[in-house]
């Protein structure tokens, strides 16, 4: 007879599936596989990335699928599993992930970020837990499904996997889309990372606002802090913190005032580092201040923005400068249009399996900004709906069911993906 501790909260691998009843006693293999993902502390400063390749090999042996290994940057390599297809002189399908996830607040979870921790409503909490580790194994369960069934397609199908994107992606994909080996995948459409959605829709994201990290320098004059200094830092300052912070109200009021816009729609301004002083008796002869800036693909970038910095900076006063710490200037979008075929099919597929899709402009940053950047489509797509958006937040979590569900989904999407018949540009 089987015991049921109720007052046990936090359950393991092969307890009982709550959501399912009480009939589902041992964990889907796929979830384990997920939570076993979850527990690698691929975390920064110092992601484990050993940890994930070894992972990442096993999963290439469990596939029968060859694995390469490019180290684009010392200590930063990116593996790709790699399905070949029937014509492989067609253009590839790309699935993309990045394997590395950003730092937490241990005190502030529930459970131990790196545990994996399933509860009884099935919730499985964990650092990348929604950004991204679920959608790499959904990948490769999708494959395993596919490749046990005796699937063929004519596609080639790359699932790659990428460290550093939540640094920035300077030694992970930045530098592999400039890399040879990354011309030769001979890529045609890819996947990459969405948001979850809390209602029973799916969002989809066709492009990215541009980050703009800017610093501006205010010089002044010093001098003793008792007396009335003519020209200082702080005047500078203050009027160059009004221009950016009256901007930023005008563009949330548009955002406020609209039924249809979303964040990916209007320009983000917010001001996240002051620099400057000495002493408290010091007038400073300098004074900095940075802000993160996101700015839709429909603002022309050149005239409309980067002028209007110099202007602020002008009417701010004497000398006052400024420089970029990220400055991405492409702003491609990928069509959903439905005379395009990737996006009819992939679109028509999510339809077919009672998906509603909502298309939006990523509001942040991901890797899919250097893969549209060298013009070839990217969809930003994690199926995750009923779902709150926890990305970077303390207890971050995904449901079994949603996750489960999720590779249901590529299951579908892939093999459409990748029959897709010859473009006209593949002659
Ligand atoms: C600009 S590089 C940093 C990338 C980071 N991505 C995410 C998804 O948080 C961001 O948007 O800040
Ligand atoms: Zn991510
Ligand atoms: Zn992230």
């Amino acid at each position: 007879m089987v015991t049921l501790k109720l007052s046990c909260v936090v359950l393991r691998d092969t307890e009982y599936v709550a959501r399912s009843g009480w009939s589902k006693w041992r964990e889907d293999p796929s979830v384990s596989l997920f939570r076993e993902y979850l527990r690698l502390k691929t975390v920064h400063p110092e992601p484990d990335y050993d940890a994930a390749l070894t992972f990442l090999s096993r999963m290439s042996v469990e596939l029968g699928l060859p694995m390469k290994k490019v180290e684009v940057c010392s200590g930063r390599v990116v593996a790709i599993i790699t399905w070949t297809g029937t014509n492989p002189a067609l253009k590839s399908i790309l699935l993309n992930s990045h394997t590395d996830v950003v730092p937490v607040y241990p005190d502030c979870w529930k459970h131990d970020p790196f545990a994996a921790v399933k509860d009884v409503d099935g919730n499985i909490y964990g650092r990348g837990a929604q950004d991204m580790k679920c959608v790499t194994i959904q990948y490769i369960e999708a494959i395993r499904r596919l490749k046990a069934a005796g699937k063929t397609f004519a596609r080639t199908i790359h699932m790659m996997f990428v460290p550093d994107e939540e640094v920035g992606g300077h030694k992970g994909m930045e530098s592999f889309i400039k890399h040879p080996e990354f011309q030769k995948l001979n890529v045609g459409f890819a996947l990459d990372e969405g948001l979850a959605n809390p209602t029973e829709d799916f969002t989809v994201f066709y492009g990215e606002r541009n980050p703009w990290w800017v610093t501006i320098r205010c010089p002044g004059s010093p001098g003793h802090g008792s007396r009335f200094v003519e020209n200082t830092a702080a005047e500078k300052l203050r009027r160059v913190i009004n221009s950016f912070l009256d901007f930023r109200e005008k563009e949330k009021h548009r955002l406020d005032m609209s039924e249809c816009f979303t964040l990916g729609d209007v320009t983000t301004v917010n001001m996240t580092m002051v620099n400057g002083g000495v002493a408290y008796n010091v007038v400073p002869a300098e004074m900095d201040v940075s802000f993160d800036l996101r700015i839709p693909p429909t603002v022309n970038l050149q005239v409309c923005f980067e002028e209007q910095i110099e202007a602020w900076c002008k009417e701010a006063g004497e000398d006052v400068s400024y420089n970029f710490a990220q400055k991405f200037m492409h702003q491609n979008t990928t069509s959903t249009e439905d005379s395009d075929p990737w996006w009819r099919a992939f679109s028509s597929t999510c339809k077919a399996m009672s998906m509603t899709l909502k298309k939006e402009i990523f509001p942040a940053a991901t890797d899919s900004r250097f893969i549209r950047a060298v013009g070839l489509p990217a969809i930003g797509f994690s199926p995750m709906n009923l779902t709150p958006i926890l990305l970077h937040d303390h207890n971050e979590f995904l449901n079994e069911q949603v996750f489960l569900r999720g590779i249901d989904v590529y299951e579908r999407l892939v093999p459409v993906l990748a029959c897709m018949p010859p473009l006209t540009i593949e002659g």
